[in-house]
């Protein structure tokens, strides 16, 4: 039976802290969905996944409670992680060809042996038949486009909900990687208490993701915004309403965005003479929502001395890594059924 070529219904996932992405072989991104999952609080059954489940954070009844499985980087919750990615993997699976898929999931580099396998366990309970685990920085590499397999230095950093990553990478190896627990979610908090201690302005993590997305930068604008914001009055306990600069909004965010800053020049300071060499010119590149803060590239350019390239479609990138990944096997694996004839 032929199991690829026409039947063929491998897909990748990006197993995000902040957002689950599949992609379907010659068929690229099929599901885009929030990293979220309601359960009713009394017997932790799903009611919602996805998008349905995020618009309810913050604002469920007792009854019910919505959550992020995956929270800074690591797996909160086993059982809910699985329920969420079987609920993926059948959500496409439904509109393809019935062959159970080869999956490549892309996991967040600092989860332990524990849950990797739990991640593989969870996909072959969701139908799967062979489970692959790549690194998120190594896919958002492959993803972006960078030569990876070349003996040059290829660094990227992703800058994801619950994570930031650096990576180096030569001749496809990683030559040196760390994570930090800081990423977007850090960002929403620092809005979150910027607001209550300027304003006693008490908002949600939701609010403080909009105001993110509409005014944060990592340096001054051309043209500055502003933005009416609700919340409770912390003091009166009332709703309130209030208006919010750009420049306010930069300043909230500074000392977050400075440890993004760190971990880069950390990076560049444990980086091969050879490799240091080479990123005099090749510089590196951005991936992950993160990439999209206005201004971001030009403040690590100046605080580095090197050019910075913010990737095209940064929120894709892992999981196009993933997709790229999958070619490859099915190239390995023609490969492998060649020789064996012979
Ligand atoms: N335009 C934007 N400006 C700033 N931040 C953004 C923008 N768009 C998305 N983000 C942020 O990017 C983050 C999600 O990025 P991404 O989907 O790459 O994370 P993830 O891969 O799920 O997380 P991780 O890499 O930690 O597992 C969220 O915090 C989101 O608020």
């Amino acid at each position: 039976m032929p199991v690829f070529g026409l039947l063929s219904n491998d897909i990748g996932i990006d197993l995000g802290t902040a957002n689950c992405l599949v992609f379907a072989k010659d068929k690229g991104i099929v599901l885009r969905e929030p990293s979220v999952v309601a359960v009713y609080s009394s017997s932790r059954k799903v009611c919602a996944v996805g998008e349905e489940a995020k618009r309810m954070l913050g604002r469920t009844p007792g009854t019910i409670t919505a959550l992020r499985p995956m929270k800074d980087g690591v797996i909160a919750d086993f059982e809910i992680t699985e329920a969420m990615l079987r609920h993926f993997i059948r959500k496409v699976q439904k509109s393809m060809k019935f062959v159970p898929p080869r999956v490549v999931v892309a996991v967040p580099s600092g989860i332990t042996e524990v849950e990797r396998r739990a991640v593989k366990e969870s996909a072959i309970n969701a139908g799967a038949r062979d489970v692959i685990l790549i690194e998120e920085p190594m896919a958002a590499a492959i993803g972006v486009g960078l030569p990876i397999q070349e003996p040059t230095a290829n660094m990227i950093v992703d800058i994801g909900g619950g994570t930031t990553e650096v990576a180096l990478i030569s001749l496809a190896g990683v030559v040196y990687t760390k994570s930090i627990r800081v990423g977007g979610d850090e960002l929403d908090s620092s809005i979150v208490n910027y607001m209550k201690r300027a304003y006693n302005l008490t908002i949600g993590e939701r609010t403080a993701e909009e105001i993110k997305l509409k005014l944060g930068s990592a340096f001054p604008l051309e043209k500055e915004l502003t933005m009416e914001v609700k919340g409770r009055d912390s003091v009166a306990g009332l709703p309130k309403t209030i208006h919010i600069s750009s420049q306010e909004i930069r300043e909230a965010l500074a000392d977050t965005i400075g440890a993004i800053l760190e971990l880069v020049r950390n990076a560049l300071e444990r980086c091969p003479p050879e490799l240091s060499a080479d990123l005099v010119d090749r510089g590196f590149v951005l991936a992950g929502g993160g990439a999209l803060i206005r201004g971001l590239d030009r403040m690590l350019s100046d605080g580095t001395g090197l050019p910075v390239f913010a990737a095209d479609d940064p929120l894709s990138a892992v999981a196009m890594g993933t997709g790229k990944v999958l070619e490859e096997l099915e190239w390995l694996i023609k490969e492998i059924a060649i020789h064996r004839k012979d």
